[in-house]
């Protein structure tokens, strides 16, 4: 069954539910967003999110260091790197890592190749951040690419409506959301399970 993610959790209630709905990671952000959290915020969320779900953090061209305290202090299990890392800065960080890539060109797929990651998140070009924008992409650039298949995480702009078409048609081996599961800016308990209900039951790759 496909993996969901579901990204920029700020309170009690929205992880509650994304963790009774259902959900594999929860992302918290460190980095420059109206979603960012404090420390003290993101621990006290990971606090109640059960080992079996994955905690993710994530950064935008943030320091080796302070990755790592916060990973540390907050025990995150992936880091989402969503800026402009390099292959070797991925390298070397020892948790496990989802590289998010903006895809505009068959390019950019391109990119994606030589990078030391456990996950690609594919997401649209970046807007006013660098992820968490609500828009879509031309999914038809990351469809049926064999190197991308069993590590593809797909993004940008999933809604309720749109994510059982989205896996149907890219057979990614995880979804992630973050606007889409909102109600003017604000996480939206309802449409957190509905999500993960319409993603759950879409086809798979058959690899999980
Ligand atoms: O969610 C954010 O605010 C955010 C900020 C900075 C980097 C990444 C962020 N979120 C990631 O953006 C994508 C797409 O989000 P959306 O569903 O289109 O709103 C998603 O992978 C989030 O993990």
């Amino acid at each position: 069954m496909v993996k969901v993610k579901i990204c920029g959790l700020m309170d009690t209630l929205s992880v509650l539910t994304a963790v009774d709905a259902g959900a594999d990671f929860i992302g918290l952000v460190f980095a420059k967003s109206k979603r960012r959290i404090t420390l003290e915020k993101a621990k006290e969320l990971a606090s109640i999110i059960p080992s079996n779900i994955k905690k993710v953090g994530v950064f935008v061209n943030e320091k080796k260091e302070v990755i790592e305290e916060i990973a540390e202090e907050v025990g995150l299990d992936y880091i989402q790197l969503h800026g402009d890392e390099t292959p070797d800065f991925c390298a070397q960080l020892s948790l496990p890592i989802i590289k998010a890539f903006s895809v505009a060109s068959v390019e950019d797929v391109e990119k994606v190749k030589g990078y030391p990651c456990d996950y690609y998140l594919l997401d649209s070009p970046h807007g006013k951040y660098r992820g968490g924008n609500g828009t879509t992409f031309d999914w038809s650039l990351v469809k049926n690419q064999a190197f991308l298949k069993d590590k593809m995480i797909l993004a940008g702009g999933l809604t309720v409506e749109n994510v059982a078409e989205a896996i149907n048609e890219v057979k990614p081996i995880g979804v992630d959301v973050s606007s889409g599961v909102e109600t003017n800016g604000v996480k939206d308990t309802d449409k957190i399970r509905a999500f993960l209900l319409a993603a759950k039951k879409g086809e798979t790759n058959g690899k999980i």
